[in-house]
């Protein structure tokens, strides 16, 4: 795979992932149902997700997975149920009377703020150049002084290999290199929670590899809890701590990734693998 020479090494992938942390959860997922018109896409999903936890969502095309990172950023309306983070719900909260209400946008925007995604197509400003780019949410969102928001957008800049093309337009750079952008900007706001939704589905092959080297050092060298989707298995059986096989919008099986890409129990996922691997 050819190495982008501006990439500065990245170490070696562990061998095994650390034990996944437990304890307060960061996300749960409480009888989520989300509708397309009168199509139910999730069905009362339950599931929780660790502070520092890395859960990859794998399964077939339609089995809900973008949907989920979608709801959790606040980008489709949930249909029912309640979605919490650090115990604080997110869109939707049960009222004194036990009735389920929507909160206001102004308490919704304080819990999402927490929370970044990086998505399949990179999402950049073009009119803005790359440094500006990484700096925006946090002038326009966290209200951050712009010379302190620049010196982040730096650091965050070298960290991605890509400490010297700040000032350039963003359409001046390769594939690859646009979406370790767009990942220096998720992180620019230090989300606690990071999304990523096959963020390397539309690059050359040849630039997938340093994409996913900036993200396995922020998995290695952050506690971010991050949900992935992805077809990279072998970078999910890395970096995930636990892995979510999803079809229909229901989990089918989860388990520890050497489970569930090495043993898998349910005929589904044994299928899904077969046809993915
Ligand atoms: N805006 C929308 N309007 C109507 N249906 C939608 C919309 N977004 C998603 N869907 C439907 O919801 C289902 C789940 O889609 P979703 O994108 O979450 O699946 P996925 O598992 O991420 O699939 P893929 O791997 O192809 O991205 C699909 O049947 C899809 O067609």
């Amino acid at each position: 795979m050819t190495k982008d020479p501006e990439r500065p090494a990245v170490p070696e992938p562990a061998k095994s992932p650390p034990a996944a942390p437990n304890g307060q959860p960061r996300i749960v997922f409480e009888d989520v149902v989300k509708r397309f018109g009168k199509v139910s896409v999730l069905n009362e999903l339950n599931f929780n997700v660790a502070k520092g936890e890395r859960v990859t969502l794998i399964g077939p095309s339609g089995s809900g997975k973008t949907t989920i990172l979608r709801l959790l950023m606040t980008l489709e309306d949930l249909s029912d149920g309640y979605i919490f983070v650090d115990g604080e719900p997110l869109t939707h909260a049960k009222n004194a009377s036990g009735k389920r209400v929507a909160l206001k946008p102004k308490e919704v925007s304080r819990i999402r703020k927490r929370i970044g995604m990086v998505f399949q197509q990179f999402n950049l400003f073009p009119n803005m150049s790359v440094i500006e780019n990484v700096m925006e949410a946090p002038v326009h969102v966290l209200g951050l002084p712009k010379e302190e928001a620049r010196a982040r957008a730096q650091g965050l800049l070298d960290q991605v290999g890509l400490g010297n093309r700040g000032d350039e337009h963003p359409t001046r750079l390769s594939g690859g290199q646009q979406q370790r952008v767009a990942i220096a900007r998720a992180l620019a706001m230090e989300p606690e929670i990071l999304l990523l939704d096959e963020v390397t589905s539309a690059l050359d092959p040849e630039l997938v590899g340093d994409v996913l080297g900036v993200l396995r050092d922020v998995a290695e060298n952050t506690d971010i809890t991050m949900l992935l989707v992805t077809h990279e298995m072998q970078f999910a059986r890395d970096v995930s701590h636990r892995v979510m096989m999803f079809d229909g919008g229901r989990i089918v099986e989860e388990g520890v990734p050497d489970q569930i890409f090495g043993n898998p129990r349910e005929e589904r996922t044994k299928k899904f693998l077969r046809a993915v691997l």
